[in-house]
């Protein structure tokens, strides 16, 4: 059984219960039930599996006034197999909703001629292609360099070729830096696809945030997009589906109308979004959405003697031989392992982010980006010795006796001082997650900077008018995400924070890396994360099976 930790939310949400309760099912069991669930949710789990529950009398708490069954408006729902705080069950039940409505195929659009002076393509993307015709649905899933961009800019020509307006296909991705990537990958591909010039410039190439696509309100859960008034869209696509939860992905269907076409690209076996479900996978296993679905598997940018490449596929299908045989292999020297609990070196900062002092030292704002993405430390952790709260002010402390000093900055800045925002500020247009660099500007005053819109283009804010932020030097494994450096090193602590570290964490922080990764761990941490995978955070599949949504009359 697991035991839920005890966390202030999960406590003051199992009193309010048990107090609007008022005795009628057992305290004990009721307010058990209750954390579990609560903590599990802030795992990121919508439905509780009722079989780790540690609840030992449930026949008790059938009376409760509190717990329902589904369809039912309780705080707590339970069905047979799972148990959910409302809010999650209620996103669940519209979403299955919403994906069984988009199954059915729909008529397929005409075939042009393009396709023959196209290059090279797999089965698996022509199947995609194909697939895209006749589906309002369509889940496209792949690791790094597996084809998706260039599958759906195959697809966005067939369908402009077809007579779709251009205006009305939309292209979204969950954060500011996603969608700066989507637009870039796009412009990039069509260019490289032999298509018709009339049919190339007219590839839209302007993606946005999931936020502002579907109309964001300020303080409000809801959206200016939804059901009633949905997107002018023919088309939506949206990049990086694995970082939507659960709430996001709801009102996203729902402000999809109901004959446009929706495409999710995205990889399925990263981590999930960082609130609660993980969607995008739930949607990626099963049969319901088997022809909806297609998952692309060879990576045209590995190639053979590519340790990276082989490292993803070795924790992909879990195999541990092969993990350590490609990281003992001197024939893999993009990728090494350091056992040593001494092996964090300032070495690896001096050479590593080399390019990034002379940049900040004399070059333009855009060589400054690229150069720090030269190098990233990634850990699971925030917390603890090996956690970014202590790792990033000891790597300040080196980075800053190698920066240029810059007369007039105020502690903690420092010309070169990476920091991520850690909170939406929407005025601003600021988004958890963004990057940005304190830089002086014409004045030799120094701002922070962050990359606005068009690719070399910056925008400065004072360092007074920034939301919450962090140094970043040092990032977690869920916060890096959508991007991509040149070289990680990578730090995975032993100890009793290793339930963080799963099989998607580990897949996720290699596959962040596009030339170069060091790892600093023991072959025993490597083999456990390997085998934990996160099971189901929802029962979707359940539902999309299912004759008839539960909950419906
Ligand atoms: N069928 C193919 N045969 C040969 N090369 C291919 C094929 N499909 C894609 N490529 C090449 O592989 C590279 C990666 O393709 P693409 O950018 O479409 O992948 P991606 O899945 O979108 O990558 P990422 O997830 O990193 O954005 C490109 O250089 C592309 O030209």
């Amino acid at each position: 059984m697991i035991q839920p930790l005890p966390h202030p939310l999960d406590e003051h949400l199992a009193g309010l219960l048990s107090r609007l309760d008022a005795g009628h099912a057992d305290a004990r069991n009721l307010q058990a039930l209750v954390k579990y669930v609560s903590a599990r949710t802030r795992d990121g789990v919508i439905a509780a599996p009722l079989a780790d529950a540690p609840v030992t009398d449930w026949e008790s708490l059938h009376s409760s006034p509190v717990i329902g069954q589904e369809g039912e408006y309780k705080p707590l729902i339970l069905s047979a197999t799972h148990a959910w705080l409302y809010r999650y069950w209620l996103y669940e039940e519209r979403l299955a909703r919403c994906i069984k409505e988009k199954i059915p195929p729909i008529p397929p659009f005409s075939k042009g001629g393009i396709e023959s002076v196209e290059g090279e393509v797999s089965d698996l993307q022509q199947q995609a292609v194909e697939l895209a015709k006749d589906s309002r649905f369509l889940i496209i899933s792949g690791g790094p360099g597996t084809g998706k961009t260039t599958t759906v800019t195959r697809i966005l020509a067939h369908l402009i070729e077809a007579g779709t307006n251009p205006a009305r296909i939309l292209l979204a991705a969950p954060t500011g830096k996603a969608a700066m990537r989507m637009q870039e990958a796009i412009r990039e591909t069509r260019q490289r696809l032999a298509l018709p010039e009339e049919v190339s410039s007219r590839i839209p190439d302007q993606a946005s945030t999931l936020h502002r696509l579907l109309g964001y309100i300020p303080n409000r859960v809801g959206f200016r997009h939804h059901a009633d008034n949905p997107l002018p869209a023919d088309v939506v696509i949206v990049d990086e589906a694995s970082m939507i939860d659960i709430s996001l992905m709801t009102h996203l269907f729902e402000a999809v109308p109901p004959d446009a076409r929706l495409i999710l690209l995205g990889d399925k076996d990263q981590l999930a979004s960082v609130e609660t479900g993980s969607i995008f996978r739930d949607l990626c296993s099963g049969d319901a959405l088997a022809g909806n679905r297609v998952v692309l598997q060879t990576s045209y940018r590995f190639v053979a003697e590519d340790g990276i490449g082989q490292l993803a596929q070795a924790i992909r299908r879990a195999d541990e031989g092969h993990l350590l045989a490609v990281l003992d292999s001197p024939a893999y020297s993009d990728v090494t392992l350091d056992e040593s609990p001494a092996g964090l070196d300032t070495d690896w900062l001096r050479n590593g982010w080399r390019d990034y002092v002379a940049a900040v030292s004399g070059g333009g704002r855009e060589a400054v980006f690229r150069a720090f993405n030269a190098l990233r430390i990634l850990t699971p952790l925030r917390k603890g010795r090996l956690g970014v709260e202590s790792l990033n002010p000891w790597v300040d402390g080196v980075m800053q006796r190698l920066l240029p000093v810059h007369d007039g900055a105020q502690k903690p800045w420092y010309a070169g001082r990476p920091v991520m925002v850690t909170q939406n500020d929407y005025r601003q247009n600021l988004f958890n997650g963004d990057i940005g660099i304190a830089l002086p500007d014409e004045n030799g005053a120094l701002r922070i900077w962050f990359p606005a819109g068009e690719a070399g283009q910056y925008r400065a804010i004072a360092p007074i008018r920034l939301p919450a932020h962090e140094t970043a030097w040092a990032m977690t494994i869920h916060k890096s995400q959508g991007s991509e450096f040149s070289r990680v090193l990578l730090i995975l602590p032993e100890g009793e924070d290793l339930p963080l570290l799963g099989r998607e964490l580990l897949y996720t922080a290699v596959t962040r890396a596009k030339q170069g990764l060091h790892i600093l761990a023991t072959r025993a941490t490597l083999g456990r994360a390997l085998r934990q995978v996160t099971p189901p955070a929802s029962c979707l599949q359940e539902r999309l099976q299912a004759d008839k949504t539960p909950g419906q009359a």
